[in-house]
Parts: C-alpha cells; structure tokens; sequence
C-alpha cells in the first residue's frame, strides 16, 4: 500500500474547528483533482451509519474530545487505500490533531509534502461556527462544544504546527480574508511544490 501511494503528494491541511480547512480543501479539489479525506467527515460518516463503533464515536465528539488516534488513522488508510494508484495527490483534512498522530501516520503510510496551516482569529472561528451550526446539523457546532474544540486545539494542535515547522513543510495561509483571496494563497503553496 506504501507503494502505491509513494508518488502521490500528502499534503496535511490544519486549523482550528471553523478555520475554513473543508471549503477550501473543495476549491483544492476542483482546481487540482486532489482526493480530499476529512477525518471529521469519515468519522460523522461512521455515526451516521448508526453501527456501535459509531455510537462510541458519537458521545465522544458531542463532548468535542479526541477520538482514539488507531481509529482516525485506520479509517483514513482505507479510504487512502481505496484512492491508491488513481490519486495524485491526497488532502488531509483536520489531521493530525496532535503530534504522535503525525507519527504514526508517517510510519504506517507516509511524509507528508506540505502542511497549509489554515489560521484565523479564535473569535473568528466562534463566529463562523456559530452561523455555520444554524444550518449544519452538526452536533458539535454548539457554543459549549466549540469552546472545548477550541482549546483542545490550542492545546494539543498547535505544537503539530511546531513539530512540522521545524521540517521546513509548513505554509501558513490568512484565512481572516475573503474565501477566494485564502484560495489564491492556497494555489501558490501547492503550484510551488511542483
Ligand atoms: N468569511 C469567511 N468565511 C469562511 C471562510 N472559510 C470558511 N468560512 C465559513 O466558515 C465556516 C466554517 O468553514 P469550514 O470550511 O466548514 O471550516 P473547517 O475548518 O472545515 O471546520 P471544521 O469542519 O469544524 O473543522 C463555514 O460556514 C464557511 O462558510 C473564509 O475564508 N472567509
Ligand atoms: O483526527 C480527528 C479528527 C476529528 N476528531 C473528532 O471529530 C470532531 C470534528 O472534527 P472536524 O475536523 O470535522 O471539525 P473541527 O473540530 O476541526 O471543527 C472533533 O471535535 C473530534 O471529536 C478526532 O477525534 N480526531
Ligand atoms: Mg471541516
């Protein structure tokens, strides 16, 4: 599997809950062809499957904690896997949320290329939230729930940004600007890797 996945680009897109990683990771995707893998979305998927291993997941996320790294890692292998030979490139949405994720990751699948750091203001990431749960659906998208996403991500995120930084890999995009302009960074960091 580590073969066949050698020549496509990893690229690790990272940022806290609201940042905007997911929407443009789409414009990544249209532009670029990439196979865009969100970890929140494989493991929303996952509970929304309604089997037991998802209902576990379910309370877990309510309370915005971090799911067991195996599980996260385990369902993006597969879904990398399934991409294997006909992707070029791989967008990792929302992971790694912590630094040994990014280990294991690299020793059960590979390096990756480039990590975007999506960054926008905490009270930033609050307010597009807040709006975004009006209509998401999402369990998580609560005032108390984003707050714990937020510190969490402070706290256990953000030296992932520090571990990669030192690897030389790191492109950090103003996502405060309007989507298209964050868009216009996102190009240049990923057509300068070529
Ligand atoms: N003004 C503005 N709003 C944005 C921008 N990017 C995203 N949003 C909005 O912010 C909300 C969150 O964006 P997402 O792309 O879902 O953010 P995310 O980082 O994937 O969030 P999680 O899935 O919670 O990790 C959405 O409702 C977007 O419409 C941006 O660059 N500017
Ligand atoms: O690698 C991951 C990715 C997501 N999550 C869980 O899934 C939720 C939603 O993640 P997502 O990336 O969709 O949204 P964010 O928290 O960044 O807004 C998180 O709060 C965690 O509970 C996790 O435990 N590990
Ligand atoms: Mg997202």
């Amino acid at each position: 599997m580590a073969d066949k996945i050698k020549d496509a680009k990893i690229i690790f897109v990272v940022g806290g809950p609201g940042s905007g990683k997911g929407t443009q990771c789409e414009k990544v995707v249209a532009k670029y062809g990439y196979t865009h893998l969100s970890s929140g979305d494989l493991l929303r998927a996952e509970v929304a499957s309604g089997s037991e291993r998802g209902k576990t997941l379910q309370a877990i996320m309510q309370k915005g904690e971090l799911v067991p790294l195996d599980t996260v890692l385990d369902m993006i292998k597969d879904a990398m896997i399934a991409k294997a030979g006909v992707s070029k490139g791989f967008l990792i949405d929302g992971y790694p949320r912590e630094v040994k994720q990014g280990e294991e990751f690299e020793k059960k699948i590979g390096a990756p290329c480039l990590l975007l750091y999506i960054d926008a203001k905490g009270e930033t990431m609050v307010k597009r939230l807040m709006k975004r749960g009006e209509t998401s659906g999402r369990a998580d998208d609560n005032e108390e729930t984003i707050k714990k996403r937020l510190d969490l991500y402070y706290k256990a995120t953000e030296p992932v940004i520090t571990f990669y930084t030192s690897r030389g890999i790191v492109r950090k995009i103003d996502s405060e600007l309007p989507v298209d302009e964050v868009f216009g960074h996102v190009a240049k960091a990923i057509d300068d890797l070529k």
